[in-house]
């Protein structure tokens, strides 16, 4: 079954357009990876394909209504702030505010999917603490809770893993390959390329805008790739855990970051 279909789906931001005719498929059982140097337009293109911003093409979910958008997919976006001094409970049942109606209280299905993301995510410990006197990470870990307490076919997830500990970044990818398992799927953005081609069943690659690969890890992580689109000279050491991304130096050094003094 397939849960996400984007046709041509371009987005502009002032006359540019920042995703320009992207086209794939989400199907049921995928964990795909989405990557890309900084700017490609992945975060633009999650955005868009939930209608969260206009769009040009088509996407599935941004035509569905509100309610029914957020009982199909779930969405973590990139910028995690926890704005109100709740338990991590409550904040974790923010999640089921799709399926409850005005002024209702959680059945105990309710209940049970939030307990079931507390579990999964590492925080039954957490669960009356003061979501905002968490670190980064921890919150972090806590609106992840919440995207699965909603417990939606699809999980569009942005940059999840960062700002989050070795063993958390893991623990929450572990917990994406079990959804997909499931019969669930999840896009995810990533920047770790190691992990991405570790726990993705598929990468899709956005470079300026465009979609420009799409495919088994295998196929999609050479060091053509690496060089064309993210400017790296990487090895790609193979190990009986998958492949591993090892970024030796920047190409062209003009699209990155500069060093020292500039007279
Ligand atoms: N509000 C905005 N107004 C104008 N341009 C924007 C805006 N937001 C993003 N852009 C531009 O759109 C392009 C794509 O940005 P986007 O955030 O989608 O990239 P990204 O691949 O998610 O990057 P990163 O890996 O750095 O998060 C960038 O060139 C960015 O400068």
């Amino acid at each position: 079954m397939t849960f996400l279909t984007l046709d041509s789906l371009t987005v502009r931001r002032g006359a540019c357009p920042v995703v320009d005719q992207a086209s794939l498929t989400i199907a049921e059982g995928e964990c795909v990876g989405l990557i890309g140097p900084n700017g490609a337009g992945k975060t633009s293109l999650l955005r868009g394909a939930l209608g969260l911003l206009p769009i040009e093409g088509q996407s599935s979910l941004a035509d569905l209504p509100p309610r029914h958008r957020a009982a199909q997919a779930a969405w973590l976006p990139q910028k995690r702030e926890i704005a109100w001094p709740m338990s991590v409970e409550r904040v974790v049942a923010l999640g089921r505010l799709p399926y409850l109606a005005r002024g209702a209280t959680l059945s105990a299905q309710d209940q049970s999917a939030v307990d079931a993301a507390l579990h999964r995510m590492g925080l039954d410990g957490f669960r009356q603490r003061i979501a905002t006197q968490l670190s980064g990470g921890e919150q972090a870990r806590v609106l992840i809770a919440r995207t699965l307490a909603q417990d939606t076919p699809l999980l569009l997830a942005d940059e999840p893993i960062a700002g989050l500990d070795p063993a958390a970044q893991i623990a929450t990818l572990d917990v994406f390959r079990s959804l997909a398992g499931e019969g669930r799927a999840v896009l995810t953005s990533l920047h770790d390329l190691s992990l991405a081609a570790r726990y993705c069943t598929r990468l899709i690659v956005m470079h300026q805008g465009r979609v420009v690969a799409d495919g088994p890890r295998d196929d999609i992580l050479t060091k053509e790739m690496l060089a064309d689109v993210f400017d790296l000279r990487a090895e790609v050491l193979d190990t009986a855990e998958g492949p591993i991304v090892q970024p030796l130096g920047v190409l062209h050094a003009s699209t990155a970051p500069q060093t020292g003094a500039h007279g």
